[in-house]
């Protein structure tokens, strides 16, 4: 196996990703040469406390970089194509019919004055045309009965939702056109725990109908591992650790992992993650992207240690 790849063919091949950020005090580098692939049906966790490059990653993988960002390097392959390297109506024609994200803070970015069932039909007929109004409402019907929504959801407003029903409206415009890939940028970290849970587990469930693979993007490292097929934990830019959750759990190699899992709160406690004791280095320095090692089948490490900063 490949570095960073998983058995079978992938569907999504992402290689030596660089995205930057122009600043005044000089290119901030956000994504310092990430790659890895997504197999078949697998779900990945991307995990990384905040600034670590994880929403920096998804929105360069289906060419959404805004300035000041740019990318200035790598490929991110789907299938057989080059995402970075099509056309725009091409790549337009693919994002969320092959590949849909579900964006960071999707639920407060429903528009306000469009009821679901506008929302979720505008969707389909941007990319499908017009349909027939009731076949349309069917099928949003069942859409939103897939992210166990029930049927009078279609005529109300997002203020007329809870927080969760609104993160469950938004994976229901995700997976609409049944994507091959859906990227999952923190689905639930403005819900309560209780809400959190429930709704990832619909993430999951409806993924799993659909048979597709997915990428979720998230900083509480105990949720993911209850989620997720492997682990890729994200620091300073770089992927530093890649392996499957029972690998990357119970023999953390990289420093940043081991600290990762020490600051796991208990059950009780969790809250969003803040490593006090570890320094990110300064993204304004040109980094050189670390060779990975294959400590086990399928289970690599950045030979980066050294920088990892861990005070006291
Ligand atoms: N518009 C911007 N201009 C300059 N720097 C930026 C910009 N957007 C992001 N960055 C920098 O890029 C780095 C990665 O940010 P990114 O948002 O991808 O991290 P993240 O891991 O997704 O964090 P979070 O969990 O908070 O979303 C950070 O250092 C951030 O400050």
């Amino acid at each position: 196996m490949s570095p960073g790849t998983t058995a079978g063919e992938p569907v999504l091949s992402v290689r030596d990703l660089r995205v930057h950020y122009r600043t005044a005090g000089g290119d901030v580098v956000a994504a310092n040469g990430v790659s890895f692939a997504l197999g078949r049906g697998e779900t990945l966790g991307l995990v990384g406390e905040s600034g670590s490059g994880k929403s920096t990653v998804a929105m360069a993988i289906l060419r959404l970089t805004t300035p000041p960002g740019r990318v200035v390097g790598g490929s991110v392959r789907l299938g057989d194509a080059d995402l970075l390297a099509m056309s725009e109506p091409e790549l337009r024609a693919r994002r969320w019919r092959d590949i849909a994200l579900i964006p960071q803070g999707s639920m407060n970015s429903l528009n306000p004055v469009l009821r679901v069932r506008r929302q979720l039909g505008d969707a389909i007929e941007t990319h499908e045309g017009r349909q027939p109004r009731r076949a349309l409402r069917e099928r949003i019907v069942r859409l939103l009965s897939l992210v166990n929504l029930p049927e009078r959801v279609v005529d109300l407003y997002p203020h007329e939702l809870s927080g969760g029903m609104k993160q469950r409206v938004c994976i229901a415009m995700a997976i609409a056109l049944d994507p091959a890939v859906i990227i999952a940028d923190e689905p639930t970290s403005a819900l309560d725990v209780v809400v959190q849970k429930a709704v990832a587990q619909t993430l999951l469930d409806v993924k799993k109908r659909l048979n597709s693979s997915m990428i979720l993007i998230g900083h509480d490292m105990a949720l993911q591992a209850q989620l997720v097929d492997r682990i890729a934990v994200m620091y300073a830019g770089n992927i530093v650790e890649i392996g499957s959750v029972r690998d990357v759990l119970r023999d953390p190699r990289h420093a940043y992992t081991r600290h990762l899992i020490a600051s796991i709160p208990s059950i009780r406690e969790r809250r969003p993650l803040v490593v006090r004791d570890v320094r990110a280095p300064d993204l304004r320095t040109r980094r050189p992207t670390p060779a990975m090692v294959e400590v086990a089948p399928g289970h690599l490490v950045a030979t980066s240690d050294l920088e990892v900063t861990v005070d006291g």
